[in-house]
Order: C-alpha cells, then structure tokens, then sequence
C-alpha cells in the first residue's frame, strides 16, 4: 500500500498554502517568501527524487520492509497524506479501507486481464489534475474466487 502511495501520490500537490509571514532572510533553502504568498509543495516531485529514493520510478513492494519511513507526515521524503497542522484527519480511517478495499477484492474474486492486455504493455502513466487517476484506464475482469465455491 505504502509503494503504491509513493509511485502515484494520490494529492501530488498536496493543499496549498499561505505563508503567515514574510521570511526576513533568503534563509529558506535559498529563497525569501513574501508573506501571503500561496505554497504548494510538490509531493510527487518528491517521490522520485534521487536523493531520496533508489530506483524511484520501479515499483518495488519490498521498499518498506524494516523501513522506519511513515506516512504520518514526519518522513518528509514521503508525505501522501501531508504535514504539520493541517496533515489528513483521514488518515486512519484512509488506511483501513485502502487495506480492507483492495484485500476484499483480492479475496472475493480472481482476476483477469481484460482482452489485449498484458502485464508488458500495461500503460501505468499517471494522469495529473488536482487528483491523479491512471492515464489510461485498465481493463480487468474479476470472476468470484473459486475458493469462495460451495464444494
Ligand atoms: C487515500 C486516501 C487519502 C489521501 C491520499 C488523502 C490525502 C490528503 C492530503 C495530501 C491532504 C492535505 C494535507 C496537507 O496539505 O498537508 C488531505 C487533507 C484532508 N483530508 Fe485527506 N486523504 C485521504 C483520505 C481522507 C479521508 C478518508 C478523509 C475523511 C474521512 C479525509 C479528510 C481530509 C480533510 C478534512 C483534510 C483537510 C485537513 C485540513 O486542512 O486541516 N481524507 N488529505
């Protein structure tokens, strides 16, 4: 779930912000920010910087084991659900049902890939809004679990 987070950050621009103040030195990783000027942090860029991450756009669900990194907004190289104040209130209720949602659907049914699909030529590009949503919608098709069958 954490992987799938990393690799297609849900919000890749998170809520913006409005800087309170002015800063009064180009303190600021180099810049100065007047005040009420409205920050957006790039959480996507994030994501698959180098000096973060290794092999940042390879979807590897083995990244997290033994990994301190967290989603609840102190790992700055991962943020899916925001920092500080105004962090997700979501939060936990998002985990449960990413994890009840997609092990439901793993345990009712079996899957298929619908016609002229295959794991090679899967286009997993993300489309950008204010949300992201795949590029191009995938084709599948569930069939219920044969283990779910009365015998
Ligand atoms: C995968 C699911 C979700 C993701 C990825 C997500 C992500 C986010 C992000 C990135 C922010 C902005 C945080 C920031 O700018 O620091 C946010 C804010 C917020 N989220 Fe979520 N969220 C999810 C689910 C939910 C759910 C289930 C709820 C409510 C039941 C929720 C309620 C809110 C609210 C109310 C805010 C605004 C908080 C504020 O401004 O004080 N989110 N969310």
């Amino acid at each position: 779930m954490k992987e799938t987070l990393r690799l297609h950050h849900p919000i890749p621009l998170l809520l913006p912000r409005n800087a309170m103040q002015e800063t009064n030195y180009i303190g600021y990783i180099g810049y100065m920010i007047p005040k009420e000027t409205q920050v957006f942090m790039n959480a996507w860029a994030i994501r698959r910087d180098l000096e973060c991450w290794e092999d940042p756009m390879y979807f590897k669900l083995e990244r997290f084991l033994g990994s301190n990194i967290e989603i609840k907004g102190q790992s700055f190289e991962f943020i899916p659900f925001g920092s500080g104040r105004r962090i997700c209130v979501g939060i936990s209720l998002a985990e449960r049902v990413l994890h009840l949602g997609v092990t439901s659907l793993l345990h009712y049914f079996d899957w298929k890939l619908g016609k002229d699909v295959t794991p090679e030529s899967m286009d997993m590009n993300d489309k950008m809004g204010i949300t992201i949503r795949k590029l191009v919608p995938l084709k599948v098709i569930p069939n219920k679990s044969v283990m779910l069958e009365p015998s």
